[in-house]
């Protein structure tokens, strides 16, 4: 087996037919899937979607209700009838799984984030699969995530696994509009490929959030990390073990070197952000260049937003580029006072950095 712990992670249209009611053969599959490899001593956290494309087959929302309203209802009657079958498809193979809704604001501080990381822990500790989605009952507007792939990078940077599979309804991504035949499956994705989200058009299948542009961007970072990612199709049958088992499915983002704990929570916090700081073309470089490099207070030419020591700050270059997320070592009173200073304390050591 490739690897000895996975997250993966399903899409709503993996779960579902045509008609948009449940496919419950193919959640069969899957479960049988995860059993086969439990039985393996592989360690998985599920993160399934498909709470409201199920609810939307159970009941009609009035027409009252506005979009919001409608997804609440879907995904509260959705959710119910997801466990249900994931509970009864996880007996027959003698497994027990278990629930677990999240919302962004779970990930917001370090502690909340640990508190998460122990219960799912002791969960895989007790041979239990976690099935892990988005609580969409109170989660609105910005407190969204952008869809489940992004959850699923947040819970495989926190959970210390090996490898992220995302199951999807298309082989993997393609160098053009999948439905095209003369487009071609990417079977990798590293370093020298740099272009491949010009490929990435902003369609998605007819009950997914996000996208192949979610998917791509969090493979990215997530890989960044130093962990693997597998994009793959998830309406084909035993595509789960027959990759952990080594064959060539889909498009696999190749892991960089590991990265600390710290560095992969903060490669997700960008919606914890409390301010913004603008560096020079020197400070940039530096940073980039292949040498530990903390952001020094010398290259900042702008500060913006209120902050005190340890909150999260958002890098941007002279453009206002991203280039990425960093623990503040100031408040931002002393920051501006000192922007520009040589021989200080660097406002962001490089230990608590993470560069996109
Ligand atoms: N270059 C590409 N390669 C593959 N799929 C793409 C590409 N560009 C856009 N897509 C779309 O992304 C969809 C998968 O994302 P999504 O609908 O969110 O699925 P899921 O429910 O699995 O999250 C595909 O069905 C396809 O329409
Ligand atoms: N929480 C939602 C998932 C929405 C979502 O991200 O869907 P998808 O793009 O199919 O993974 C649900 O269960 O319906």
């Amino acid at each position: 087996m490739l690897y000895k712990k996975i997250v993966v992670k399903v899409g709503s249209n993996v779960l579902t037919q045509a008609d948009g009611l449940p496919d419950l053969l193919r959640m069969k599959n899957l479960v049988r899937q995860i059993a086969d490899l439990k039985k393996q001593h592989i360690a998985i956290i599920l993160v399934s979607s498909g709470a409201v494309a199920f609810g939307r087959s159970i009941v009609q929302a009035s027409e009252k209700n506005d979009t919001i309203a409608q997804r609440q209802l879907f995904s509260s009657v959705g959710q119910v009838k997801l466990m249900q079958k994931y509970s009864e498809l996880f007996a027959e193979q003698g497994l027990a799984c278990a629930q677990v809704l999240v919302t962004k604001e779970d990930f917001r501080d370090r502690r909340h984030y640990l508190n998460m990381k122990n219960c799912l822990d002791t969960l895989l500790q007790n041979n239990i699969v976690p099935i892990i989605n988005e609580n969409d009952v109170i989660s609105i507007t910005e407190l969204m995530f952008t869809d489940n792939d992004e959850l699923a990078g947040l819970l495989t940077s926190m959970m210390n696994v090996e490898a992220l599979f995302i199951l999807t309804n298309v082989n993997g991504i393609y160098n053009g509009n999948p439905k095209d035949p003369q487009s071609q499956l990417i079977p990798v994705i590293d370093n020298h490929i740099l272009d491949f989200e010009s490929f990435i058009s902003t369609e998605k299948s007819n009950f997914g959030r996000g996208g192949m542009v979610t998917k791509s961007n969090i493979a990215k970072r997530v890989a960044k990390l130093g962990i693997a990612v597998h994009i793959v199709n998830g309406k084909t049958d035993f595509i789960l073990t027959e990759t952990m088992q080594g064959k060539s499915h889909g498009t696999f983002f190749k892991p960089h070197k590991e990265s600390s704990s710290i560095k992969k929570w903060l490669a997700h916090a960008d919606g914890f952000v409390k301010g913004m700081v603008y560096i020079n073309e020197g400070a940039k470089q530096a940073l980039f260049e292949n040498k530990a490099n903390s952001l020094l207070l010398v290259g900042i030419t702008k500060i913006e937003g209120q902050f005190d020591k340890g909150d999260i700050l958002k890098i941007v270059d002279e453009k206002g580029s991203l280039l990425g997320l960093g623990i503040s070592q100031y408040d931002d009173e002393k920051a501006i006072e000192r922007m520009g200073w040589k021989n200080q304390k660097p406002l962001i050591h490089y230990d608590y950095l993470f560069l996109y």
